[in-house]
């Protein structure tokens, strides 16, 4: 007996939605598990239309989302139970304090409130929260406040990870620290999801890179695959969006 293929994190088939005008039209899109994909793009391409409508945010007019084979559409609590969503400007009850919001999340899930804290309290040392946990979250930083949202997002322990802009707006350090929780993600099998214009980050963290434009998947693949298919072996990143996001070059590429 073989053994039949992991299931995809994410699969997007046909996946469109009109404001008033076409944002998205007709999106395919799979992302294998474990692994950090970046999902890049110009300036009102569609990312956190997408990403809103995988999370259950936003309901698309046409196309199908399955989330490890969940039907995020027809299933949305199923998928949402294996899904986090953090938004570029985290959301937070700004007078609880870290712990509290921990709490408060955790019993949104129904989680078991002993085990939770024991979540809670792993989540904040490893976010280097620890000192702060007791203080209300309202006189944090930007940084800080991200970093909370993040251990919010990972209390019920997802399968995959969805992050607008995780890194918008953080200085070296923070940013250093979210990156590497992110990682960290992966390395334990988890699948993340990050929407970035700091092509950097894509380039050096992502393990595979889709570019969206015109409603649709430009490209995707490996930084090497995509250059290739750009024709801008050995160069950035930024040369090799700029080239695949150009309107006048139509090329529509998926390796
Ligand atoms: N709720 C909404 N109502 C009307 N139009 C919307 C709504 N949400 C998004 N749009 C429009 O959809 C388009 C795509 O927006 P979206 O935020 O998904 O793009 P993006 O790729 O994430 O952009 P950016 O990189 O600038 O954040 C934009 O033209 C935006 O104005």
């Amino acid at each position: 007996m073989t053994d039949s293929p992991p299931l995809p994190a994410l699969r997007i088939r046909g996946l469109a939605k009109t404001f008033d005008k076409p944002v998205i039209a007709g999106l395919d899109l799979e992302i294998a598990a474990g692994q950090l994909y970046a999902l890049l793009g110009p300036n009102g391409a569609g990312k956190t239309t997408t990403l809103r409508m995988v999370a259950g945010l936003a309901k698309p007019d046409a196309g199908t989302i399955h989330i490890f084979g969940v039907d995020a559409l027809r299933d949305p609590l199923a998928a949402k139970a294996i899904t986090a969503w953090l938004p570029d400007e985290a959301m937070l009850y700004d007078k609880l304090s870290p712990l509290e919001y921990l709490a408060f999340v955790a019993g949104l899930w129904r989680m078991d409130p002993q085990y939770a804290a024991g979540e809670a309290d792993r989540l904040l040392h490893w976010l280097d929260l620890w000192e702060q946990r007791d203080t209300r979250c309202e006189g944090f930083s930007r940084g800080m406040k991200q970093k909370v949202a993040l251990a919010g997002a990972l209390i019920h322990d997802p399968q995959l990870l969805i992050l607008d802009e995780p890194l918008t707006g953080l200085d070296a350090s923070m940013a250093r620290s979210v990156k590497d929780a992110l990682r960290a993600q992966v390395d334990a099998g988890k699948t993340v999801i990050v929407t970035t214009h700091i092509l950097e980050v894509a380039e050096r963290m992502a393990d595979r890179i889709g570019i969206i434009g015109g409603g649709k998947l430009l490209a995707e693949g490996t930084l090497d695959e995509l250059r290739e298919s750009a024709g801008t072996a050995g160069m950035t990143l930024e040369d090799t969006f700029i080239r695949l996001t150009d309107p006048a070059a139509h090329a529509v590429t998926a390796i």
